[in-house]
């Protein structure tokens, strides 16, 4: 791979040992995928933020690094709401922890707010084109599919090192050629709500790390784009998919039909509901949790509407960015007044706080997928209603 001089002198050592750690990574990186040079990002999100996920090895690895980003840089879901870790009943030890990890972040110069919906925040907000070095697997679908900016999925180590270096190895998703869908698949059946998830689920496992277009007889909203490409990249490993009419780059370039194509059912996507995933049919979900990924200021008016006048007997989680949470204050209000929790920060995925239930109902694909396996407990999706009404929001 091509290096300027001064990318040279940063390999050798010349900008202090952090860097040099970095340049490393990204040249091993670009060596291994044929890069021809290093390019620009402008912004990077880091996964490997919950200190469930990292450990003491991960925030040791993160305290030993010195120096300050080079471009605007945000961090994943930590494993607490920040502020109310209490009222999710984490353990002290654990939140001493967290916080010391948030911390050897900041001093890098990374913001502290931590979300896997940073094009939702100021000063992350990426357009039609841009470069990027995103980890959180949502938001790199989201990146490319919705925004038809470009990333790879990067890993928490790389986007940290593009961070500090203020460029990434140009391969993968960087290049057009591997933008062009390779599999199509058709969708006949009209969707709403919570099917773009459940569809998700299904087509990524069919799909794996392909890029799909899909023929969909019904039009997805910006936050339904976000449900099915969570779901895709939980299920399978989709980091970049095409709607015929919808998305940017469908529109813009005008791809040729692959050879391929997949054709998903109502039939199939009805069976999804059906199943509990991780449990026996008999569970009765005990908690219900939605905001994966974080919510929208669309989704919490929506969450805000449906719990009026309503009261949860059992928990509910609605996770969101605090920046997010923070401008929608009068909907948070009016979420919580139900007795549900509007968390900050963390989600259903990566906090310790999900251990110990019996069974999640959730309106994610991606939860349903990753629940079971990363919280031991079992996960059943459903339509936003069905999560309210599960946990005694019926009245
Ligand atoms: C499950 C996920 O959304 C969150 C966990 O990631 P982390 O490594 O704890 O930041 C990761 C992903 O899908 O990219
Ligand atoms: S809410 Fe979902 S998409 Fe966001 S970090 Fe958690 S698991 Fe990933």
């Amino acid at each position: 791979m091509y290096l300027t001089k001064e990318e040279e002198r940063t390999l050798n050592g010349e900008d202090g040992e952090t860097l040099q750690k970095a340049m490393e990574i990204l040249v091993a990186l670009g060596d291994i995928y044929g890069a021809d040079s290093l390019i620009p990002v402008k912004s990077a999100q880091i996964a490997g933020v919950s200190y469930k996920t990292i450990g003491d090895a991960g925030l040791e690895w993160i305290s030993d690094l010195n120096g300050k980003v080079k471009v605007p840089s945000i961090l994943n879901p930590a494993g607490m709401d920040m502020q109310r870790w209490q009222d999710m009943g984490i353990e002290p030890d654990f939140a001493e922890k967290q916080v010391e990890v948030i911390k050897a972040y900041e001093s890098l110069g990374i913001r502290s707010m931590c979300t896997c919906t940073p094009y939702y925040l100021e000063g992350f907000s990426a357009t039609y084109g841009d470069h990027l070095a995103w980890s959180e697997s949502s938001a790199v679908s989201y990146a490319n599919s919705v925004i038809g900016a470009r990333t790879n999925r990067e890993g928490g180590p790389s986007a940290l090192s593009a961070a500090l270096v203020g460029k990434t190895a140009n391969y993968g998703y960087h290049l057009d050629e591997n933008r062009v869908p390779t599999v199509s698949v058709t969708i006949e059946c009209e969707l709403s709500g919570s099917d773009y998830g459940a569809l998700g689920y299904l087509a990524g496992k069919d799909v794996g790390n392909r890029v799909p277009i899909f023929y969909m007889a019904s039009t997805p909203s910006p936050d339904n784009l976000k449900a099915l490409g969570a779901a895709m990249a939980a299920s399978g490993a989709v980091a970049l998919y095409h709607i015929e009419d919808i998305t940017p780059e469908a529109q813009k370039v005008g791809f040729e039909n692959p050879a391929e194509n997949i054709v998903i059912e109502r039939s199939q996507i009805d069976e999804v509901y059906e199943e509990i995933i991780g449990g026996n049919d008999d569970l009765e979900c005990d908690i219900a949790a939605v905001g994966c990924p974080h919510c929208s200021a669309d989704e919490l008016e929506n969450i805000a509407r449906l719990l009026e006048s309503k009261s949860i007997e059992k928990e509910l989680w609605v996770c969101t960015s605090r920046e997010v949470a923070e401008k929608n204050a009068e909907l948070v209000k009016q979420i919580e007044q139900s007795g549900a929790k509007v968390l900050c920060d963390t989600c259903m995925v990566v906090s310790p706080a999900t251990e110990g239930h019996n069974c999640m109902m959730v309106n994610s694909g991606k939860a349903l997928a990753y629940v079971p396996g990363m919280c031991k407990v079992a996960a059943k999706i459903g339509s936003l209603e069905e999560c309210i009404n599960k946990v005694g929001g019926g009245n």
